[in-house]
């Protein structure tokens, strides 16, 4: 069993509660304790059953920072367009302000974190799909489990109002003891996977004529990219469950970032290769992704089929449109960019991408969601020029992306933090699940080929709700 020496938390309660009472409005009290090591997803699994559609997973690709967000202690949400990210940092910030933080450490993603993310466009008319998601969407968890350089810490948030008292430390300290105990026990014994009775392709006829339609008007207008997506439903036998999903994804698909974002009862899950932006400090970390093919069954074929990628016309300049872009976006905050000249490959498990890594250096302090915001979306994913390709597919894709192709990660209260690209991704609602693939569009794209690469785009998804 796991345990916290407790007596420390009753004198920062009683300090909590006073500065609360002095300045009239809720106070945030957060601690760091470093613990024996615990496993990742047993954590995320002793949430289970009570605080299931309040949880999260975070992991980068080398797994240098695991996070596992238990419980809400602060929801940070707004369906407003305008100035969204904007909006998000400053209640970020008053959420934060005369906090008491008890963090001796100095490793990233500790103590106050903020995880969620935002809508791929939030002037898309909306659907039910995505009705438990609001347009930007956070939330500070009262429990965060973060593995950092082979070490394990806790977190604990509470938000102390003026009228409470002590009591409510003792109640949230019975309850973080509940938590820890419960480990390894198997909160939700009914782990069987759920079984997949139907799959079902969103009109593909219909989005390969609206692919030949943009690719004419690709011909002849300003409009040089538009990626366009489409959607793969499923059906199974019961509630699908999001524990086991991130198992299988974890086990398949370990290169990638790992997510799973819950909220009200649904789940956003998925596994990307995409990073959107990484800050550590001054150093600012970005990748270009676009440009794909599938693996080769063989060494030899996989090598012919990298080398095919890496040579082709179509892909190369699909794949410039994006490294332009965000070295533009990035110039704006950082004074040194680094990239190298030519794409490499990415090679995952199902499909091999064009890869350009982008490293800068910007001021200390910059602020992480501006540069979300300067990014979003890339022309990997919206198209480019940006403005005129998202309105396009705000005009012809019948897909409500919601959070697909959309920033997704964390901020800490020291202001690192990193985001991905929400793609290979799905929703899961009950005995549902929405799996979403997109691909970039440019003059000579041709409509079956592009239905092919979204078809594998859904692989590594599919395989691991037990479709493939
Ligand atoms: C849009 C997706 O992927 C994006 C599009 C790519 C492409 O067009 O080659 C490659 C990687 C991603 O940036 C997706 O997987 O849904």
């Amino acid at each position: 069993m796991v345990t916290i020496q407790e007596t420390e938390l009753k004198d920062k309660g009683i300090l909590a509660v006073r500065t609360a009472q002095k300045l009239g409005r809720p106070i945030l009290i957060s601690e760091v304790h470093q613990m024996d090591s615990i496993d990742p997803l047993s954590f995320f699994n002793s949430g289970s059953v009570r605080y299931f559609g309040e949880r999260f997973y975070w992991k980068d690709p080398s797994e240098e920072v695991v996070l596992i967000g238990i419980g809400i202690s602060k929801q940070i949400q707004s369906d407003q367009a305008t100035d969204r990210f904007f909006h998000v940092e400053e209640e970020w910030r008053n959420f934060l302000k005369d906090g008491l933080i008890f963090n001796p450490f100095n490793e990233n993603g500790l103590g106050p974190v903020m995880f969620g993310g935002f809508s791929f466009d939030p002037l898309k008319e909306k659907t039910n799909l995505w009705s438990n998601y609001a347009d930007s969407l956070f939330h500070v968890p009262k429990y965060m489990l973060t593995l950092v350089k082979g070490q394990t810490f806790l977190t604990t948030n509470i938000v102390c109002t003026p009228n409470d008292d002590y009591s409510l430390f003792e109640e949230e300290m019975n309850e973080r003891t509940q938590l820890l105990s419960s480990l390894n026990l198997k909160q939700d014994t009914d782990m069987k996977p759920a079984k997949l009775l139907e799959m079902k392709e969103i009109s593909p006829q219909q989005w390969k004529q609206t692919v030949d339609d943009v690719v004419e008007e690709l011909k002849t207008g300003s409009l040089k990219k538009v990626v366009l997506a489409r959607e793969l439903r499923l059906l199974f036998d019961s509630h699908v469950k999001a524990d086991v999903i991130l198992e299988n994804l974890y086990n398949q698909q370990r290169d990638s970032f790992i997510f799973v974002f819950e909220s009200n009862g649904n789940c956003f899950i998925g596994a990307t290769p995409e990073r959107l932006v990484k800050k550590q400090g001054e150093n600012v970390f970005s990748t270009c992704l676009a440009g794909s093919i599938r693996r080769g069954k063989n060494e030899e074929e996989d090598n012919i089929l990298g080398k095919t990628l890496l040579n082709d016309q179509k892909n190369i300049s699909e794949h410039a449109f994006v490294v332009e872009m965000i070295k533009e976006a990035l110039e704006e905050s950082c004074e040194e960019i680094i990239l190298p000249e030519k794409p490499q490959l990415m090679k995952i498990r199902d499909i091999q991408h064009l890869y350009t890594p982008v490293i800068g250096k910007c001021q200390k302090d910059a602020s992480l969601l501006l540069l979300v915001e300067r990014l979003h979306p890339t022309p990997a994913l919206g198209g480019l020029p940006k403005q005129d390709a998202v309105e396009k597919i705000r005009q012809v894709e019948e897909l409500d992306r919601g959070f697909y192709a959309a920033p997704l990660g964390w901020v800490d209260y020291r202001g690192n933090g990193e985001f991905s690209v929400s793609i290979r991704s799905g929703l899961i609602q009950g005995k549902e699940a929405s799996l979403f693939a997109g691909c970039g569009v440019v003059a000579n794209s041709d409509s079956e080929s592009e239905y092919l690469e979204t078809s594998l785009k859904f692989t590594p998804m599919l395989r691991a709700l037990g479709g493939n």
